[in-house]
């Protein structure tokens, strides 16, 4: 699904609500009562909810939920932020619908009338602003989007946008907020939810489907899409009755060095849980006990160095290769990657230290092969591609950087994003801040590495891969919490992740 702008948006409910016969608050209601509904299943009404409105479409869409809040007798009070008399027509419609209910409405005109609200143990709905904002949140509302983040509240759920956050552009660190625990938004997740500048503030993004136009959103340019568990289901192949070992690929993972050997068993036991055929670890002899007790189900090839990988590797054309995680960067193993780089022509996954060896010797960026996938964190990819200054500069030297040397990146991040060497750019959701521990990216690598040697293309393998990464970092926060679990624990949720794409 395409990622749109504000602009975008806009047009795109114009066009929905001509070609479906229906005005703009027909279009309102139905998005508050997917609101409501989500708020009523998933949370349940027996709540003080608090609902904060701002003058445009957004407060018009709070003015509905305080509507069907308080037709379902909640305890409800609207709060209206009075800091124009420009209302938007449909907000104005639904206030005059709501004064007919028994919701309690207070009209805030200047910021000292704030002191005598209290959100304290209130559900908070934020209706300030939405995709409209058009400058930092100031005044009044600046001075209540700090209150609300100051209060001891029960939960804050965001419509759309949190507000104060800008849809497609960059917010400025001092910018006021509202810090979400969760945002329901309409139709997409909007382009500011995968920066760390803004997207701190989304808490769970839950997408509600207000059934605009999708033929029409599809013409609209974009040159970002949101990947989702349903897209990604369809790319894995179905397995026969009658297949074995051979018809599922060969994974090599190269990895390992003295002291990183873990870094080589994870990746390895990923691949193997990938649905691949069969796995060999390419390892420094320092780690064969290790590899084979840990991790029997990989063959092991040890031919190369002792300490760290070193030599000239035979490239078997059958198999898949995903090189670099705990390789190190000693001078051996720098001369070993170079022969490979060299010698391979089949598309490979490059992580880690295969990536920090390429930045030093960027000679090496010519020998990658066509449709590679290279799975730089931030820093490796500004060790790449040079210093940037914030996300914007950052997706854009991305762009460059694939189209340039015609491969796939992810590049690892709370959201992690995936460019193709066509440069369009992918982003997902998927994923919990208990992956943010060593580890979780070998085994992406394996991931990747097992997907691809079965065969899927490469921009079917970093989109699947990147998912069934996210989601059993997910599973395993369910189970050990986001405190309690490592990379291990992605390791045992793969197949749940499995599960969950095959239901869909
Ligand atoms: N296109 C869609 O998909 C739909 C949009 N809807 C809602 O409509 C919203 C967009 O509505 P609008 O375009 O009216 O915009 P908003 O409601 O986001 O806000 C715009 C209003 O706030 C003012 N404003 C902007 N920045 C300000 C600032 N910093 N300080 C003070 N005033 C400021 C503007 O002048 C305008 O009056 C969406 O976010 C969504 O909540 C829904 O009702 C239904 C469908
Ligand atoms: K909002």
């Amino acid at each position: 699904m395409k990622i749109l702008t504000a602009q975008q948006l806009k047009k795109l409910d114009a066009f929905s609500t001509e070609r479906q016969n229906i005005s703009s608050a027909d279009l309102m209601q139905r998005a508050a009562s997917k609101c409501f509904n989500w708020i009523n299943k998933n949370l349940g009404l027996n709540h003080s909810f608090s609902i904060v409105c701002g003058p445009g479409n957004n407060g018009g869409d709070g003015l509905v939920i305080a509507q069907l809040l308080s037709e379902n007798n909640c305890d409800v009070e609207c709060i209206l932020l009075n800091f124009t008399d420009k209302n938007s027509p449909d907000y104005e419609l639904n206030l005059t619908k709501l004064q007919k209910t028994e919701c309690k409405i207070r009209s805030i005109q200047s910021e000292n009338e704030l002191e005598s609200i209290k959100f304290n143990g209130k559900i908070v709905i934020d209706a300030i602003f939405g995709f409209g904002l058009s400058r930092p949140a100031e005044g009044l509302a600046a001075v209540i989007i700090k209150q609300i983040n100051s209060s001891r509240t029960k939960k804050v759920i965001a419509i759309d946008l949190p507000s104060g956050l800008y849809c497609d552009e960059l917010n400025a660190k001092e910018d006021q907020i509202i810090q979400a625990d969760f945002t329901l938004t309409f139709h997409v997740p909007k382009l500011s939810f995968f920066f760390p500048e803004g997207g701190n503030s989304v808490g769970k993004v839950i997408v509600l489907d207000i059934r605009l136009d999708k033929s029409f959103a599809s013409k609209l340019e974009s040159n970002y899409s949101y990947i989702t568990p349903s897209k990604v289901g369809g790319f894995l192949k179905k397995r026969k009755t009658f297949s074995h070992k051979g018809t599922y690929g060969h994974a090599n993972i190269i990895a390992g060095s003295r002291g990183k050997i873990g870094a080589a068993v994870l990746s390895s036991k990923a691949a193997s849980f990938s649905g691949v055929g069969l796995v060999t670890s390419t390892i420094p002899l320092i780690g064969l006990n290790v590899m084979q007790m840990s991790a029997p189900v990989a063959m092991c090839d040890d031919n190369y160095g002792t300490d760290c990988l070193e030599g000239k590797i035979e490239i078997n054309e059958k198999h898949t290769y995903g090189i670099g995680p705990g390789i190190g960067k000693s001078p051996a193993t720098v001369q070993f990657l170079k022969y490979f780089l060299k010698e391979v022509t089949q598309p490979i996954v490059i992580d880690a230290d295969a990536l920090n060896c390429i930045s030093e010797n960027r000679e090496m960026l010519n020998d990658i092969p066509e449709n590679s996938i290279l799975t730089p964190h931030i820093k490796e990819f500004e060790r790449l591609a040079g210093v940037t200054e914030n996300s914007l500069d950052r997706l854009n030297k991305l762009v460059e950087f694939c189209k340039e040397h015609k491969v796939y990146v992810v590049l690892k991040d709370a959201r992690t994003i995936i460019c193709s060497p066509q440069g369009k750019c992918s982003f997902s959701l998927n994923g919990t801040p208990g992956m943010a521990t060593g580890g979780s990216g070998d085994v992406l690598t394996g991931i990747l590495t097992g997907l691809l040697a079965q065969g899927l293309s490469s921009d079917e393998t970093t989109q699947l891969g990147v998912v069934l990464h996210g989601l059993a970092g997910e599973f395993a926060a369910e189970k050990h919490s986001e405190y309690g679990m490592n990379a291990e624990s992605l390791l045992e949720e793969i197949g749940e992740g499995f599960k969950m794409l095959l239901k869909i």
